[in-house]
Parts: structure tokens; sequence; C-alpha cells
């Protein structure tokens, strides 16, 4: 039955290579992706080890001057553009990062603003009165103001009231993302121009702005094509922050014409992908029009989410097509590993955990919390069985597939409880059902997305499982150390740049990592895991003071982010 369901599985995910026509993703090579080898890629080492964890790479960010913990040196005016923004809209990480890192830099004394689309009603959210002609379409501003950052929403028919998320509904993405996401783009820019926050004044023209991921990335474009040559934003500066380089937004070529851009800006957004990648109708030229690419080309620095990442969409496993235009622009390509809002995820304060604990009492507070969640679950309540736990989009990126096929082994070898929380794929869906009905006893599946869920499972969970196929930063395996729960992990991108082995002998490491990403991978390093929390109760729960003791905070890659404003800043604009 189970070999059954992996060969659907497989069949399933090789028909992602590819184009889907009206899809905002691409999907090339996702077969090449599952063996990625990054160890094989050699890369300049630097001095410089962010959060003071694994990675010591030449893509890592060093700083110019020395460090300032609490307050920046200069202050600037720094503009997100984003798609999600938590707790307003969240699909994943891209939501979590969007607030969480204007607040740490507003806290450092920038003045910060994050715009993103109004897809509801917002409660406390104030329309501002302000309008705007954008192309051929009309936005309005709402605001609020949360501990200093000024949280400014787009109002346009297209983003309120769809029945699905922000990207999709149960019919499949929306087929106007181009247009509604375009536009976010350009509101993005007239935004600091326009509104006027809270009775401050506009932002003006000196902006740093941030865009993130596919959906904001051509912002870039704009700001050169119909900003700068009126004379306007000539001081102001473009990043373009890859969250996750697998989706780039990539339309027919005549999606061009809904743009609002002058025919010769062609060429910034097209993209001809080579006659092995090139799959459907309207590419079968390999022709297309790719909002991630035209951001890469154009912006003036190109941010991703952890040194690691940075190196691996440099490679033709990693770069999804984009690693020539990566590589030739890698002197100005630097990877900051993601922090977490540590008030969110502080399993002292936590309200959704039935029981708080901190470093000094987790031991008794963790196993407090795994008894409360068996019991709510049905699971048989105890608290010295090894509680396993999978939190994530289901998506072939996450690899909970390599989990479904890894299940039955590590059920008939150890004796686990294993509960997962996700939502996504519906062939993974069905599979987490599948989970939960063939090990009833010992293992449950919550197919949905729910947050004050994975905060309660994360706090009862004694090891996290992560078997992403890539991983650009990834937020669980933070908030798991934060709470104590070891993460097991495949050794890819910001996993490999964050979790450190253990080392039985120095006594080292806040997890395990490997490197086969696949079942058996999974299998031996979750048989480490569990051996040394059942055999070697001591060194596991030196494990989780070290986990708990590392700083997941946003100090460190704040810093970084601003030495990059200011490396922005020093160099002309890229693209005139
Ligand atoms: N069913 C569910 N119920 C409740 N909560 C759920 C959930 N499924 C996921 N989540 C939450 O969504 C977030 C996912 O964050 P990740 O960093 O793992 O993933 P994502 O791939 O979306 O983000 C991309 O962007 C981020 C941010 O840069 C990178 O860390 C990452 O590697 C990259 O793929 C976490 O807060 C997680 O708890």
């Amino acid at each position: 039955m189970l070999r059954l369901r992996n060969q659907f599985i497989n069949k399933r995910l090789s028909c992602f290579a590819g184009f889907r026509r009206g899809t905002s993703s691409v999907r090339l090579h996702v077969a090449a992706v599952a063996d990625i080898k990054t160890e094989d890629t050699k890369f300049e080492l630097s001095t410089v080890a962010p959060h003071g964890d694994a990675s010591v790479r030449g893509t890592s960010v060093v700083l110019d001057h020395a460090a300032s913990p609490n307050k920046a040196t200069v202050t600037r005016s720094i503009v997100f553009v984003t798609s999600e923004v938590a707790p307003w809209s969240k699909t994943g990480g891209l939501g979590d990062v969007c607030s969480s890192l204007p607040l740490a830099l507003a806290a450092r004394g920038h003045r910060v603003m994050v715009v993103s689309p109004r897809y509801k009603a917002y409660p406390e959210v104030i329309d501002t009165g302000v309008r705007k002609r954008v192309g051929t379409a009309e936005v309005g501003f709402f605001h609020q103001n949360i501990k200093g950052v000024d949280f400014v929403f787009v109002d346009h028919p297209s983003y309120i009231g769809r029945t699905g998320g922000p990207y999709a509904d149960e019919y499949g993405p929306y087929q106007d993302n181009q247009f509604r996401f375009s536009l976010l783009a350009q509101a993005g820019l007239e935004a600091p121009l326009l509104v006027d926050c809270e009775g401050k004044g506009v932002y003006g023209q000196d902006i740093v702005f941030v865009a993130n991921d596919w959906h904001t990335s051509l912002l870039p474009v704009y700001l050169a094509a119909n900003f700068r040559p009126f004379g306007v934003y000539q001081k102001a500066r473009s990043l373009l922050a890859i969250h996750n380089l697998c989706h780039q937004g990539v339309f027919p070529p005549s999606t061009f014409d809904e743009l609002n851009l002058k025919g010769w800006w062609y060429g910034a957004v097209e993209f001809q992908y080579p006659p092995h990648q090139r799959k459907g109708s309207y590419a079968e030229e390999g022709r297309s029009v790719n909002f991630m690419k035209a951001g890469i080309t154009t912006c003036d620095r190109v941010i991703t989410v952890s040194p690691g990442y940075a190196e691996e969409i440099q490679t033709y496993l990693g770069g999804w097509g984009m690693e020539g235009m990566l590589t030739s622009r890698s002197p100005v390509l630097n990877g900051i590993t993601n922090g977490i809002d540590t008030e969110v995820w502080d399993p002292q304060t936590d309200k959704n955990l039935p029981v708080n604990f901190g470093t000094e009492d987790f031991v008794e507070g963790k196993r407090a919390c795994k008894m409360k969640l068996q019991e709510e679950l049905g699971l048989p309540v105890n608290g010295d069985i090894p509680l396993l736990a999978f939190i994530g989009r289901l998506d072939p990126q996450k690899g909970a597939d390599i989990l479904l096929e890894a299940a039955p082994q590590l059920m008939q070898q150890h004796d686990v409880q294993l509960v997962c929380l996700g939502s996504g794929n519906k062939d993974l869906e069905d599979g987490m059902r599948w989970l939960e009905s063939s090990f009833r006893s010992r293992s449950r599946a919550w197919v949905g997305f729910n947050e004050p869920f994975s905060h309660k499972l994360t706090a009862a969970a004694d090891i996290l499982i992560m078997p992403s196929r890539f991983e650009p930063c990834g937020l669980n395996q933070l908030y798991a150390m934060r709470y104590g729960t070891v993460p097991v992990a495949h050794k890819t991108g910001g996993l490999k740049d964050t979790v450190i082995d253990f080392d039985p002998w120095v006594k080292k490491g806040t997890g395990w990592t490997y490197t086969s990403c696949d079942a058996g991978g999974l299998l031996y390093a979750l048989g480490h895991a569990i051996t040394t929390y059942k055999h070697h109760r001591s060194d596991f729960v030196d494990l989780q003071k070290r986990g708990m003791s590392r700083d997941a905070s946003w100090d460190s890659a704040a810093q970084q982010y601003e030495q990059l404003f200011e490396w922005a800043l020093i160099d002309p604009p890229y693209c005139k």
C-alpha cells in the first residue's frame, strides 16, 4: 500500500517538471533537486559565522565597523513591499519575516514601512483616504502603526474578498496574479511619496526598498522605468530578498501588456528557458515573462535568507534556471540568516502553551506540554515516549513524502509517537491521513493551517523532523530550538547553517543533520536522535539547553541588513 502511494507521489513529483499554464511558480527540475549535493561545491571562506552557527562562508555579510547591538549608527527610511505580512496574512515564512524583521529594524531607530495587500477588512487598520491611479487601476491605502512600524495596506478589488488564500483557491492560482502583484510593486513605490503616516509626514524619496520574492520583484523595474527617468527616487535603492527561488512568477510573454511598462523594458522581464527546461504551450520557444528574473537583473542588491542558500542558488541544482544570472550578480549577492520574533515565540510567555517554561525548568515544562497534547489528541499519555513532530507546508520542498516513506520503518523500529501538522498538496494531505490511520495508536496528522497548534506542538515535541529537499532558511527549526525541541534536518540551505551536528565526544551541537536526501538518510539521523533521547538522556538535555540558549533574535541579522543598505547606497543605482 505504502509502496504504491509512494510510487504515486513520485510520479506526481515528476509531473511538476515543466510549466503549468497560469501557475505562478516554476517547477523545473524537482527530480534533480532531490539529489542536491551541496557539499560538492567549494567556496571561499570568510571569517563570519552568523549567529555563531555552522556557516562560515563568502556569502556572509562582514560588518565594516564595530557592531552596534542596540541602536543603528545611521538611521534610514526603509520600505518593505511584500505579498504577506503576519499576523494579517501568512501562508508561510515570508509573512513571519516581513513583520518581525521590520519590527527589529524599527527598534534600532529606522523609520520602517511595510506595504502589503488588504486581503480582508482588517480591524484597527484605518483608511488614510489617499487614492492613486496606477496604470489602469486605482488603489487606496490603509494604515496601522505597531511598535513604530507603519503597516500600509493597498486596497484594490482584486485583493479583497477572494474565497481562497492570497494566491490561489481550490481551483488553482488566480488567473490575474500577474496584474495583482505588479500592481502591488507599483503601489509600494507610491506609498512613501503619498501616505502621511499619523501626521509624521510622508517618507519621501530617500528610501531603501526591500522587495520580497517574485510577487514584488518587479519593483526595481518600475523604479528604473517609471520613476527615475522623471527625477524621482534618484537617491533610492532597491534590494530584492529571495525567500524561495522555486517560485518565480512565470507567465506567458503576452502578460507584458498588462505590466504598465514601455515596450523597451520587455527584455528586462523576459526569460528564455533552455530547451531541456521547456514545456507547455506558451513556452514552446522557452519564452516567458519571469518576475523573479526581472528583479534579479535590475535590483541594486540581492539578499537571500541564509549564506548556505546564497551559495546553492548560484548552482545548477539550486538555481531553478536563475543560476547564471545570480552568479553574474554574485558581487552584490549575500545571505543573511533569518532571525525570529522572540516575543511571539517565547516558551516563557507563549499563551498557546498549557505550561510555560524556560531554560531552567524546560524538562518538566516540556513533559507537561507533551502529556497535555497527548491527552488532547487521544494518544496514550506517556511522558517518557519520544514525541516526534513535523510542521510545514505540504509541498515537495518540505519532504513530507520522504517522511511518509520512512514512517513504517520508523514506527516499526522505534517506540515513538509522531504528530504532523500541514496543509497544501492534496496527495500529501491524503498521505498524512494515511499515516494517522495506519499507525492510529501512535500517530496523529492535523491537516490544515493552525497557528496555535503549531506553537503547542513545537513545545510538546522532543524532536522536530525537517526533511526539506531544499530550505532557503527555515523557521521551524529556529522555533523548535528555542522551545527545547531538537531538530533532525536534511543538511541543506539554512538548515545546514543553523543546525549544528551533535558531537558526542566534545558534547557540542544543537541537533542532527543528514546528507542523503531520502528515507534512509532521515531514518539514520532519527535513529541517532531517538537513541540519544532514550539512552543518553543527559546528552539530550544538554542538546536542548544549547538550542534554547542560541541567539535566535533579529539583532545580528538586522545589523547585517543595515550593512547591505549602506553598501547599496555607496554604489550608484544598478539600473538607471
Ligand atoms: N499547517 C500549518 N499550520 C500552522 N503554521 C504553519 C503551517 N505550515 C507552516 N506553518 C508556519 O509557516 C511558517 C513556515 O516557515 P518556513 O520558514 O518553514 O517556510 P516557507 O517555506 O513558507 O518560507 C520560505 O521563506 C522563509 C522565510 O524567509 C524561509 O525560512 C523558508 O526557508 C522559505 O522556504 C512557520 O512559521 C510555520 O510554523
